[in-house]
């Protein structure tokens, strides 16, 4: 008897020390061998790039050389220089000059193939379909609570479902309905400000004012904040948002969310609670009897191309409808702030410009008070300003995707699983691109050519490229255009001395230390 409990006992414990071991194996294998082989055959096209260690890979020499560049690196308001690649990705900058243009450098345990070669690139995708491409799966567990399984993540017959059904939402006649939408919210935000200047408060933070009326905007054209469960939706993504950012970001490395469990925990739960929150407006809208048109906001419109004379067709499910609202949200608004945020500074540093625009507005526009959505084609010279502020200070500054297929360029192979990373500041900031005026601001460069004088068309690349490029470019260029011309219509500007110039990465590519302007009324 005792020799079979003993028995028992042995066994047990080698079953338990035999799942350990297979378990420890497998998680090296998936963390240390499988990265290692996907290495090995980048490394065989004779790519090279900082040496990694496990399981950081670059991390630490990146937050070494940011921190050891952003002591020197912040410059007042009288020395401002639009040379940003060095200052915001001082890894990037130095590994080019020791390892060129394409490379490989890591997150954690994943190896990316870097690339700031517009001709590499256009080679690379030559032959791939939108469909084709992959994004890379560490950034799907990553970005899991703003994105799930919305368009910005979606792959494959699944991406090209999303994208069919999506693509009419943003068409110029539906978006036309939402211009008086932004016009509110930018005028609310407005009459704060002239408040603000007659109470003798001059010095307004646009950064943080502009996030959050276009967070205000982006929630009332995707799925309607006049509801109640509308607004709590807003609050609670910018809680989310927050929290997000707050977390310092081990991304690619074993267990990362662990290292800030509070954080993580605490995205997980408003997670649910928005998730819960827009299922009830999706559930709420689809039952009501649709009689006449469908709300002119994003969702109402992918309600609407859900159901086929009046019965449902399920194009997208509720769970898909949920994760694009918050895609929208996420994708959408910051990105859109950001390149407002950057044009007052710019315009701010160049009054003649701000006087162009202004009699741009007055020719096309008239006196700013009512837009119409059709005018906004005519404001060209606004459309160049735009594009060189999201040339000089790219909102979204680098593209991720990852290779689902083994693709030949000349005679190398980026084998099917490899992660890239496409340096869009890089490219945008590269003299022998651009010339020798690469870093000043000169919008005229657009005039008469949409690449801007650059001698790649694969050197300009704010929106992304190929059938993957954001689906929410006409929807932005309108909210710019609607919100700049209200505030050049009523207010002039110019950099306060308290700015301190620190171009970083968050995600976008945001002012470190917000963007205080001074302003005057008209
Ligand atoms: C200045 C504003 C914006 C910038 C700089 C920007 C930039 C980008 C970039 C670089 C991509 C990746 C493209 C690629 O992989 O090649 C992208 C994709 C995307 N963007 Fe935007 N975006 C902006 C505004 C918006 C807005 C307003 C929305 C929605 C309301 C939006 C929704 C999306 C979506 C859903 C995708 C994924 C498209 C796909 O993979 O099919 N973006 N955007």
């Amino acid at each position: 008897m005792e020799s079979s409990l003993q028995l028992f006992l042995a066994l047990s414990i080698a079953m338990a020390v035999f799942l350990m071991l297979v378990i420890v194996g497998s998680l090296l294998f998936s963390w240390w061998v499988l990265p290692y082989f996907a290495y090995r055959k980048l490394k065989a096209n004779g790519f090279s790039g900082p040496k990694p260690a496990f399981p950081l890979g670059n991390l630490n020499d990146m937050k070494r050389l940011k921190k050891k560049d952003s002591s020197s690196s912040s410059s007042s308001s009288s020395s401002i220089s639009n040379d940003i690649h060095s200052t915001a990705f001082p890894y990037f900058a130095r590994w080019q000059k020791l390892h060129g243009k394409v490379l490989i450098y890591w997150l954690g345990t994943e190896p990316f193939l870097y690339i700031a070669d517009p001709e590499f690139l256009k080679q690379m995708s030559a032959d791939i379909k939108g469909k084709n491409w992959g994004k890379p799966n560490v950034f799907k567990h990553d970005r899991e609570p703003m994105f799930g399984s919305g368009l910005v993540m979606v792959e494959g017959e699944d991406w090209v479902r999303h994208r069919h059904v999506i693509t009419p939402a943003f068409s110029p006649a539906n978006l036309k309905a939402m211009a008086s939408l932004m016009v509110d919210s930018a005028t609310k935000m407005l009459d704060r400000w002239a408040d603000l200047i007659s109470s003798g408060l001059p010095e307004i933070d646009v950064e943080r004012e502009i996030i959050s009326t276009a967070g205000e905007i982006i929630a009332k054209t995707s799925f309607g904040v006049s509801y109640e469960n509308g607004r709590r939706v807003l609050e609670r993504l910018r809680d989310m948002q927050i929290t997000l950012f707050e977390s310092n970001r081990y991304v690619g490395v074993p267990f990362g969310k662990f290292l800030n469990p509070k954080q993580s925990l605490k995205a997980k739960a408003l997670g649910r609670e928005i998730d819960e929150l827009l299922r009830s407006i999706i559930t709420e809208r689809s039952e009501k009897p649709r009689t006449g048109k469908p709300e002119q906001d994003l969702l109402g419109l992918l309600l609407a191309e859900n159901t086929v004379d009046g019965r449902k067709k399920r194009a997208l499910s509720t769970k898909e409808l949920v994760d694009e609202c918050k895609t929208f949200f996420f994708g959408g608004h910051e990105t859109t702030a950001l390149a407002l945020t950057w044009t007052l500074l710019l315009l701010g540093l160049h009054p003649e410009w701000q006087n162009e625009l202004r009699e741009e507005i007055k020719e096309v526009i008239g006196d700013g008070k009512s837009i119409d959505a059709t005018m906004l084609a005519g404001l060209k010279k606004m459309g160049w300003v735009m594009n060189e502020v999201l040339r000089l200070y790219s909102p979204a500054p680098n593209v991720q995707r990852q290779v689902r297929q083994d693709i030949q360029v000349d005679n190398l192979v980026i084998p099917n699983g490899t992660n890239v990373w496409i340096d869009v500041v890089s490219m945008h900031h590269d003299q022998s691109l651009w010339g020798d005026d690469v870093y000043e601001f000169k919008p005229e460069r657009f005039k008469d050519d949409i690449f801007g004088g650059c001698n790649h068309k694969m050197g300009f690349l704010p929106f992304g490229f190929g059938g993957r490029m954001c689906i929410g470019r006409n929807l932005t260029t309108m909210e710019y255009k609607v919100v700049l011309t209200l505030i050049l219509s009523r207010f002039s500007f110019s950099l306060s001395p308290n700015y301190n110039h620190a171009p970083s990465i968050l995600l976008s590519l945001r002012p470190k230390h917000g963007m205080p302007l001074i302003f005057k009324p008209l």
